[in-house]
């Protein structure tokens, strides 16, 4: 027989304190707890649903030696996630129905969280031909979400080709928006300091070009586009305005962004070098407030795991990409609940109502309510820790927060009322 948590005194998205019990994988009235049930004084946490991350790189297959499904999920689930979407740029790409059932079986082998893998759109990130997308969405997989991530798909006609194929299944195309000719040998934000620094520059208008060709495809073949990892104020102005206009346009924004901005390059530590690059504070501000106003749908990690050899190096040299999944809720909470712009109701739709419903995906994302998956998470938004890269279940350790005080812990993470994390340690 399966355990089941009778959970007392939960604040779930921070309302007032009642009883909550899983049992059987799913949540039940608490009056009907059976005497064995393990209790759980859940006494100053706040209960959100599972969290869903619609941008993960596990790395495997390929690259283990950054992440394999098994330690980025368990990664996900001491950050509080129930389900992450993989991403593609693995060796070799997910772009056919083998790999994508390959890395989806994976990960309900591993059983940490639910893994929906993302299909390629392009033949081996190749931006030339369209991969086998509807293989994919057939498979067991059941692929719904597709992205060249890593890459932009630059090619006009293949990503309206793209977006016009998936609405068969009604799938979404997550673009990296990179205009790769203004972005040649990019390092860093393009500005005054990229010049000082002399690194070569990132230009905003290279991400807001291809979000502005790609709304207007998008609303001109009636499909569904998400934006990857939204860096810039321009790009945000953008989304609201296609928001607007009623398009079907959805956009993300990660940790990271809503909280450092260039002047760490001034460090030349690798540690900081992420694609989209870090911005200005005047972009982090304007991402704080698209999240908060919803222009910015959801919060996604882009977990980008790198071995120390890809990035203890110099800067030129060195992997884009930082470490999100474990202190993605802590970030969110310091940057968007402590600074009074969302409320953990508002949390619960950025992190996890939202993006299972971009991704298609109906048993996460639900409320916590009698008769729902039990796909839940107790928090404690009193806690604070200070970040040691060495205590991460991840087998890379490139996250920037080392040595920073965060807020906030995640003491119990539950899957189908199983739990993977408890006392905030893998279960
Ligand atoms: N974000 C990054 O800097 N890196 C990602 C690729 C990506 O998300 O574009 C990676 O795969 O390492
Ligand atoms: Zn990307
Ligand atoms: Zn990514």
């Amino acid at each position: 027989m399966s355990t089941s948590y009778l959970i007392k005194n939960v604040a779930v998205l921070g309302g007032t304190p009642s009883d909550l019990l899983l049992q059987d994988g799913v949540v039940r009235d608490a009056a009907d707890a059976p005497a064995d049930a393990e209790v759980i004084d859940a006494t100053g946490l706040v209960a959100l649903p599972g969290l869903v991350d619609l941008h993960t790189h596990l790395r495997e297959p390929g690259r283990e030696d950054a992440e394999t499904v098994e330690t980025g999920t368990q990664a996900a689930a001491l950050g509080g996630f129930t389900a992450v979407f993989a991403m593609a740029n693995t060796e070799p790409v997910a772009d056919t129905a083998g790999v994508v059932e390959q890395v989806w079986r994976l990960g309900r082998e591993a059983g940490h969280c639910d893994v929906y893998p993302v299909g390629a759109v392009t033949v081996g990130l190749g931006g030339e031909r369209l991969a086998e997308l509807g293989a994919m969405a057939d498979s067991a997989a059941r692929v719904r979400v597709f992205s060249d991530d890593g890459r932009c798909v630059s090619d006009a006609v293949l990503m309206r080709r793209a977006l016009e194929y998936v609405k068969a299944f009604d799938g979404v195309i997550a673009q990296h928006a990179q205009e790769p000719r203004l972005t040649e040998g990019a390092q860093m934000n393009e500005g005054e300091l990229s010049g000082r620094l002399g690194l070569a520059g990132w230009p905003a208008v290279a991400e807001e070009a291809i979000i502005a060709r790609d709304c207007l495809l998008a609303a001109h073949v009636g499909s569904r586009l998400h934006v990857c990892h939204v860096s810039t104020a321009g790009s945000v102005d953008i989304v609201r305005d296609a928001k607007r206009k009623g398009w079907a346009v959805t956009a993300e924004a990660c940790p990271h962004h809503l909280l450092l901005t260039d002047e760490l390059a001034a460090t030349y530590d690798p540690i900081y070098k992420v694609n989209p690059p870090l911005r200005s504070a005047t972009d982090v501000e304007a991402l704080r407030a698209g999240l908060a106003d919803g222009t910015i749908d959801i919060v996604a990690t882009d977990h980008a795991p790198h071995p120390h050899e890809d990035k203890d190096c110099e800067w030129s040299a060195a992997a884009f990409g930082m470490l999100g999944l474990e202190t993605a809720l802590s970030i969110v909470q310091h940057t968007m609940v402590d600074a009074g712009l969302l409320d953990w109701a508002g949390v619960a739709e950025r992190m996890s109502y939202a993006p299972a419903r971009i991704g298609r995906v109906t048993d996460h994302g639900r409320p916590i309510e009698v008769g729902e998956p039990a796909n839940v998470v107790l928090y404690d938004p009193a806690a604070t820790r200070t970040i040691d890269p060495s205590e991460s279940a991840s087998l890379s350790r490139n996250t920037p927060y080392r040595g920073m005080e965060l807020p906030g812990r995640v003491v119990a993470t539950f899957l189908r009322g199983k739990a993977t994390v408890l006392d905030g340690k893998l279960a």
